[in-house]
């Protein structure tokens, strides 16, 4: 209690130290508490800009808080660019904890001492950050892995800071008048949930796993394989990989590899993981991607780190596909209606409006060369002209739209001509026609077929059930027969489309058989 006590008490004079008070006082519905603050506290010094402020007072509160302003400086949906490119900056530099509490971690959760486990095991992390630090080692059979191991200690700090978090939330929800736009309540809320998400590392194992998959039968990525034996949720071990930092560009051509493909490799396997997967890493910072250069695999992308990975569904990748094709057709009626199709604008939405709104923004993009417009910039300019008609940003997309810039960054800079658009028009077109095609249709059947195998045997028992209440009691029941009329509706299109399938197998077989009977008698 008393050390929460001591915490809070820091946490507050690190705030009035460094003016966070001032930096919300265009919004305070009580802005005599920061004249107080300013009166009392006559000493302290806020000439710096208010974007350094908070990203220096975030440094002093540790780990956890440096964590929370990397995570809002990507919500682009809810802080002003000043603040966001500070945040952005903000680096977790912890000092590698002490071996021996690795060990130690090791021990408790794979059940024996490294020397045990492994043929070799390196005391000094290779990496180590706010959650977790990386050793190198040697399993028995010879192979190299990477041993990533979590802090002694997170969970608590994570739980006690955190709950600090929300109290404080709370109590600017109910002070400040922006509150309900910026929501927050939700945002701590959500960054709990992202905090304890990072700390099982097995998540992580999963996600790469799956990316791993993915990405089997591909040329143009390559992801460590898990060594599941060895994982739990405080360590896992996973092959090691070798290549050079994406960033190290000097290194590369040196290496001899062929930069601009490597930049348009990069657009491809993003959009592969976002339209054909709906499964993409989204921490991609430079220093989670190195570039392989061994004669087997040379100038393949390595990827590591999945603690942050994003998922979309169907609806979502509809979305993004309509929208991207109308932006560059520059069609705003159309970004409009979409977004009010889809239900995250409101309803009443005037199309002709919201249309004027994306064109103002959009416009001054399209004035320049295909090669220089940003995807990223476009999605965030999308993101912030939807705010003011009250459209929610969706989580999913906000970390799309953060890799994307970062993505479009590492591209440009390892080939300042990439043209983004080309590359990654066909993914966006494949889409759509999977969707609308006749590709799709098929797909669809395929997906609706097992829940048809259900509801087919049940419709005459249905329609018996039906006719009969309504004859017990006849205006009862009219949802019920609208449900009907809709099932049976989507039957008789089912039925044509397998009839329609069936005529056509059938003309194709008994065509076959005339043309090799034709050709017999010939
Ligand atoms: N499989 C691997 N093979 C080789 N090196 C690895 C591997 N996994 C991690 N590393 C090294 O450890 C570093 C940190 O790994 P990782 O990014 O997974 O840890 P982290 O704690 O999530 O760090 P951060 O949050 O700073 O990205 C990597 O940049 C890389 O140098």
């Amino acid at each position: 209690m008393m050390l929460k006590f001591l915490r809070l008490l820091k946490i507050l004079r690190v705030s009035v130290r460094y003016g966070l008070d001032e930096i919300a006082i265009s919004g305070l519905r009580k802005p005599r508490i920061t004249k107080l603050i300013d009166t009392v506290f006559f000493w302290r010094d806020l000439s710096s800009p208010r974007g350094v402020r908070l990203r220096m007072a975030l440094e002093e509160l540790g780990p956890i808080f440096v964590k929370f302003g990397q995570v809002l400086s990507t919500r682009s949906d809810l802080i002003p660019p000043d603040l966001q490119i500070e945040l952005a900056r903000l680096q977790d530099r912890v000092p590698p904890f002490d071996p021996d509490l690795a060990i130690a971690q090791i021990r408790k959760s794979l059940g024996a001492h490294p020397d045990e486990l492994f043929a070799t095991f390196e005391r000094n992390p290779v990496a180590s950050a706010s959650i977790a630090q990386v050793h190198f080692a040697t399993l028995k059979d010879g192979r190299q892995v990477a041993v990533k191991v979590l802090r002694p200690g997170m969970k608590k700090t994570i739980d006690d800071d955190v709950a600090l978090m929300h109290v404080a939330a709370e109590w600017i929800s109910n002070v400040w008048a922006d509150s309900k736009r910026l929501k927050p309540k939700e945002v701590v809320a959500e960054f709990d949930k992202y905090l304890h998400d990072e700390l099982d590392l097995m998540r992580e194992a999963a996600n790469a796993s799956q990316l791993r998959r993915n990405f089997a039968d591909s040329h143009l990525l390559l992801v460590p394989e898990m060594h599941w034996d060895y994982c739990s949720s405080n360590v896992i071990v996973m092959e090691r990989m070798h290549g050079i930092p994406v960033s190290q560009i000097d290194r590369l051509e040196a290496a001899g590899v062929d930069l601009k493909k490597l930049s348009s490799d990069g657009v491809e396997i993003f959009f592969t993981q976002v339209f054909r997967d709906g499964f993409f890493h989204a921490d991609m910072h430079p220093g989670n991607i190195l570039v392989s250069v061994e004669p087997e695999t040379f100038g393949r992308y390595i990827a590591l780190d999945f603690g942050i990975v994003g998922t979309l569904n169907d609806f979502d990748k509809d979305y993004l596909s309509q929208n991207f094709l109308a932006f560059f057709r520059r069609d705003y009626k159309r970004v409009a209606e979409a977004h009010i199709e889809s239900g995250w604008a409101p309803k009443e939405t005037r199309v002709d409006e919201l249309e004027s709104a994306v064109r103002a923004c959009c416009e001054p993009i399209f004035d320049r060369p295909l090669k220089d417009i940003s995807f990223g910039q476009i999605l965030l300019r999308l993101f912030q002209t939807s705010r003011r008609f009250n459209v929610e940003v969706q989580p999913q997309l906000v970390l799309l739209q953060k890799t994307l810039l970062n993505i479009e960054g590492l591209g440009r800079q390892l080939d300042p001509d990439l043209d983004l658009w080309k590359t990654a028009k066909p993914y966006l077109e494949n889409w759509m026609g999977e969707q609308v095609g006749w590709k799709g249709f098929v797909q669809r059947l395929k997906a609706e077929a097992p829940r048809y195998a259900h509801i087919f045997p049940q419709l005459p028992r249905l329609m018996h059930q039906a006719l009969e209440r309504h004859a017990e009691k006849p205006n009862d029941n009219t949802e019920l027969i609208r449900q009907l009329v809709v099932e049976q509706q989507r039957t008789n299109r089912l039925l044509g489309a397998v009839v329609f399938v069936a005529m056509a197998l059938g003309l194709g077989v008994a065509g076959f058989h005339l043309y090799a009977r034709w050709h017999h008698l010939l």
